[in-house]
């Protein structure tokens, strides 16, 4: 009996793990396979599907030369290090290689910049593969708490927190989607206490950034010289024209949003040079890692900031193969780890909440309850429909090969994006001032046609019910998903401690629909995009949205509020973007870590750049965001700045509060 069970053990799970890595249900076809398996088996055969399809990747593109990573950097081992530095720099992301980049053009000043992980690789350029890059060596991989009013159809209802671990951090393992956010959000920063943020301050940052290749941009509000290269979508497939005939045809406006409107809808605009990804480690640093003032460590590990006795940061403890080392400052530490990490890092050094760092025995150097709070994030939810066949990317199809040749070869064609192709904005009746409060991006494909289930399963952490009774029948499938994102988000959450050990992940609790006007909002969008494919481009591809049980949402009438309400949060995600987690703000406010030169209140010498410093998470994706606000804090730094642009717009008349 016993070697019975154990041959169908071991059957079950050869059998789910060929059934998701060739994208079918699992060969038995029904859930006792599944059912039958070990939590901890299933686990394994998720990481080999996934493992494999990286290394599968990896072995094609490795024997194309064009594919090679397309820049390299000029590293300097700890051993070299001097003892002291100008600045010290923890993390080497979006924010902390623009700033090490920035700050290094004047050669008198000696800069050091510590990241955690390594550096990009050949399969984290490939625009396609982006998804594969989560739960890889790349990412720090952590997860939410459980969310009481949200990700239902998530094991434990955590959701996924993908955070890059490598130079380039988030914008090395992003969806690379070009979006600067609504002009108001800077003007919102400057009101709520960050005193000189304001859209006319930041506009010709944005512009010395970017490196554009788009000729279609609004006249005046784009850069072309700038290190961050932007490109057009190069290829689209019948899914996202439709899309974009449909929100014509239902009468939304297309164009430009990151021109002079943000409320519109267009093919995506990605940060991708030839073909491959631009991250801030190819933008920023590579032109400047051979700098003799300039030294870039990778992994290396901070654990903690160093102060003397009148709470002046003097230097960091970081840990780098196995061994603990400390370096110091002549002026600053600049936290740049990343709105999760970063709050971390100030608690571990001793800056935080009081009663928070007594639970774990850490000396209070200040005491600053804003740490960890006011953590905002953008919700998602996935509204999924099949379309005709032929009319979008299907990884098994004739025509995924001839396109991933043409990519090796010529860097162009649907590989060279990363299938979020159309993206828009939109204002339900739940904003709560001129600001777009929903974002749609729309797909080029169906989770069971890009990716095997079992890859899907693990990285996103769906339940099975999800994976084998929703998702499952529609393996294959043409078809076409829309992520609708709240990007006005009332709820805020927390980053807290869970142990001493740097090496623990923080605690992330998202504290999802904690306001229900953001459940209600979501739902708005939802039927948005209930009307857009019921239009007559949509209907000429034959889109139907997927009808398979959706449990716990099928006791509710197909697409009715409750049906939607339950929808949004039983497939719930965030899409990367946390901020605000220690913010800047004026004297008045207890909770502003910062104040708007970006440094620590209460002690010396400090100071945190990244997204960790937003007072309010933009109205879009937060790369470019969080780019500008290094390119603006370097030169704080530096004693200069640019000079304020007035391009035509005017926010000042309707900004309302939303309590
Ligand atoms: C999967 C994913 C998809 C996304 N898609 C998009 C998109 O399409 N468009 C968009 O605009 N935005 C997108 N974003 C969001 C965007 O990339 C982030 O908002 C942005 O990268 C945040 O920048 P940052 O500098 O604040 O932090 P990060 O870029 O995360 O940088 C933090 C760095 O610090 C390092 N670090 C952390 N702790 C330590 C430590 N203790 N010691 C040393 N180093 C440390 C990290 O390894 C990392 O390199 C996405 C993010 C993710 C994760």
């Amino acid at each position: 009996q016993l070697l019975s069970s154990a041959f169908t053990r071991i059957r079950d799970f050869r059998n789910n793990l060929m059934g998701g890595i060739l994208g079918m249900t699992p060969i038995s076809g029904d859930m006792r396979t599944y059912t039958g398996l070990t939590g901890a088996a299933q686990t394994i055969g998720n990481m080999q599907s996934l493992e494999m399809a990286r290394q599968f990747m990896t072995v094609i593109a490795s024997s194309f030369g064009p594919l090679a990573v397309p820049y390299s950097l000029d590293f300097t081992l700890s051993s070299n290090m001097n003892a002291t530095y100008d600045y010290i720099i923890v993390g080497g992301g979006s924010a902390g290689a623009t700033l090490a980049a920035r700050l290094s053009e004047n050669p008198n000043i000696r800069i050091l910049l510590l990241e955690a992980g390594g550096e990009e690789n050949i399969l984290s350029t490939i625009p396609v593969a982006a998804f594969l890059l989560q739960k890889s060596p790349l990412d720090w991989a952590y997860q939410s708490e459980p969310q009481a009013r949200a990700a239902f159809g998530l094991n434990e209802n955590r959701i996924p927190c993908p955070r890059g671990k490598l130079v380039g951090g988030g914008s090395g393992i992003n969806y690379m989607l070009y979006v600067r956010g609504n002009k108001m959000d800077y003007d919102r920063w400057g009101q709520l206490g960050a005193a000189g943020w304001n859209y006319s301050s930041v506009s010709p940052y944005f512009i010395k950034m970017e490196g554009s290749r788009d000729p279609e941009g609004d006249p005046g509000y784009h850069g072309t010289t700038g290190p961050l290269t932007v490109t057009p979508l190069q290829e689209t497939f019948a899914v996202d024209r439709a899309f974009m005939q449909g929100v014509q045809q239902y009468g939304l406006k297309v164009g430009d949003v990151n021109g002079a409107e943000q409320q519109k809808f267009t093919y995506a605009r990605y940060t991708i040079r030839d073909g491959k990804r631009c991250s801030t480690a190819r933008a920023y640093l590579a032109p400047a890692s051979s700098r003799s003032n300039l030294h870039v460590v990778i992994f290396a590990r901070v654990n903690k900031v160093l102060f003397d006795s009148n709470k002046r940061a003097i230097g960091v403890e970081f840990n780098k193969d196995g061994r603990t080392f400390q370096v110091f400052t002549r002026q600053e530490v600049i936290l740049s780890a990343g709105a999760l990490n970063t709050p971390q890092l100030l608690m571990l050094s001793g800056i935080g909440p009081r009663d928070q760092l007594a639970q774990f025995n850490i000396p209070v150097i200040q005491h600053s309850p804003g740490v960890g709070n006011n953590l905002q994030e953008h919700a998602f939810s996935l509204l999924m429909f099949t379309t005709k066949f032929g009319t979008s990317f299907v990884y098994t199809r004739v025509k995924t090969v001839v396109d991933a040749a043409k990519y090796a070869f010529s860097g162009t064609g649907s590989f060279a994006s990363p299938g979020l192709n159309v993206i828009g904005f939109w204002r339900s009746k739940y904003a709560y001032d001129e600001r777009p409060d929903i974002q749609i991006h729309e797909l080029d494909y169906i989770p069971g046609g890009s990716f095997p289930n079992m890859v899907l399963g693990y990285i996103l952490n769906l339940n099975r019910d999800v994976l084998f009774k929703y998702l499952a029948p529609y393996m294959l499938s043409d078809g076409t998903m829309y992520a609708i994102t709240l990007v006005r988000p009332r709820s805020t959450g927390t980053v807290k401690l869970t142990s001493a050990d740097p090496r623990t992940p923080p605690k992330i609790d998202y504290n999802l629909f904690d306001d229900p006007r953001d459940l209600e909002a979501m739902v708005e969008g939802c039927k948005l995009i209930l009307n857009i494919t019921e239009t007559p481009a949509m209907k000429a591809i034959n889109t139907k949205q997927f009808n398979t049980p959706l449990i716990p949402c099928s006791k509710y009438p197909f697409n009715s509020d409750p049906y939607l309400r339950c929808l949004v949060q039983t497939l719930t995600y965030t899409i990367y973007h946390p901020t605000s987690t220690a913010k800047m703000g004026d004297d008045n406010d207890p909770m502003a870590v910062l104040d708007p030169y970006l440094r620590v209140r209460g002690v010396a010498g400090l100071r945190v750049i990244d997204a960790s410093a937003m007072p309010e998470v933009p109205t879009g994706n937060t790369n470019v965001p969080t780019i500008v606000l290094a390119e603006r804090a370097a030169d704080l730094i530096k004693g200069q700045t640019l000079r304020p642009q007035s391009l035509p717009y005017s926010s000042q008349a309707s900004i309302l509060s939303y309590s």
